[in-house]
């Protein structure tokens, strides 16, 4: 059943089109990876999720309803950089986390110590409890960032939005991360939407893998066409053949043809209209 569902959307930036012709139906529960060309939108994307931004034209939905204006409640998000508040303690933070209209201080007696609970309790799934009096500047990367994980998910949103959450990690810290964000998914059942970079991470991690990529070029314009989802690849089962052919062929990604991976389902997001020639990452 449709959790996230988004009509026909189409966002330019003054005369200049980002994105045309979204469509797209998410289960709950779902992780959907997007990958895409640098400029291409997929942050926009996230934004028109978060309600930061309205479509120019289009539709989004979720459980039936627009976006809500407010963060936190329905939605967490995680960036690139470390989100998280340096004036705090690591605790405080994931208190902050829970409202944003009401920060730690705003907690007063039995209410605060309920609050301090509910972070401790956030702090031992993340496995921060013994930094928990710490300031971030006393965190390694990884550390940090598993902190603004953690501080999106203590408003139990029902969606996670991460913008290339990793990024900036060096590669064995972004594999443990893997494991803790696949963990957390697992005992929240939250639903996914996670803009990468790196394919393989997109398909090791999602359910679905879409490529968001222009469908129209004018070589003298090339600002003229948005990009909208050529892709939606099926990644289940850690994204299988895919990481077969990256075991057997290291520096394939991300130039392989994704098309022609076996047993890959391609939907169709687009109409007859639409020609993709391949991601171009
Ligand atoms: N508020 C804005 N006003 C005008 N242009 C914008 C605005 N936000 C984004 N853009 C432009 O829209 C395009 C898409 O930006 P966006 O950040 O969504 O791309 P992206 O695919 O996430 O890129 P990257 O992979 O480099 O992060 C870019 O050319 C960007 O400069």
């Amino acid at each position: 059943m449709t959790f996230v569902s988004v009509r026909n959307i189409f966002q330019s930036y003054g005369d200049r089109p980002i994105l045309e012709r979204v469509n797209l139906d998410v289960a709950e529960g779902e992780f959907v990876s997007i990958v895409g060309a640098s400029g291409c939108g997929k942050s926009t994307f996230l934004r028109l999720l978060l309600a930061e931004e309205r479509p120019v034209k289009g539709e989004i939905r979720i459980d039936g309803n627009p976006p809500a204006v407010e963060p936190g409640r329905e939605r967490g998000v995680v960036f690139q950089r470390y989100s998280v508040f340096p004036h705090m303690t690591v605790r405080e933070n994931i208190v902050a986390g829970e409202s944003f209209e009401r920060a730690s201080g705003r907690f007063f007696g039995a209410e605060r110590r309920a609050a301090l609970a509910r972070a401790d309790a956030v702090l031992a799934r993340i496995g921060l409890s013994h930094v928990a009096g710490q300031y971030p500047a006393t965190l390694s990367g990884g550390m940090q960032q598993r902190l603004a994980i953690g501080q999106a998910l203590a408003a139990r949103p029902r969606i996670l939005l991460l913008d290339e959450p990793f990024g900036a990690l060096d590669p064995g810290t972004r594999l443990q991360m893997h494991d803790f964000l696949m963990e957390l998914r697992a005992e929240t059942g939250m639903t996914v939407f996670m803009v990468t970079h790196d394919l393989s991470e997109g398909f090791k991690l999602g359910d679905r893998v879409l490529v968001f990529d222009k469908t129209r070029w004018d070589a003298d314009y090339p600002d003229r066409y948005g990009a909208t989802v050529t892709y939606d690849f099926d990644a289940r089962d850690g994204g299988m053949p895919f990481q077969h052919l990256l075991d057997q062929f290291p520096g394939l990604a991300p130039e392989f043809p994704l098309s022609a991976l076996p047993g890959s389902a391609v939907r169709d997001h687009q109409g007859p209209e639409a020609a993709p020639t391949g991601p171009r990452l």
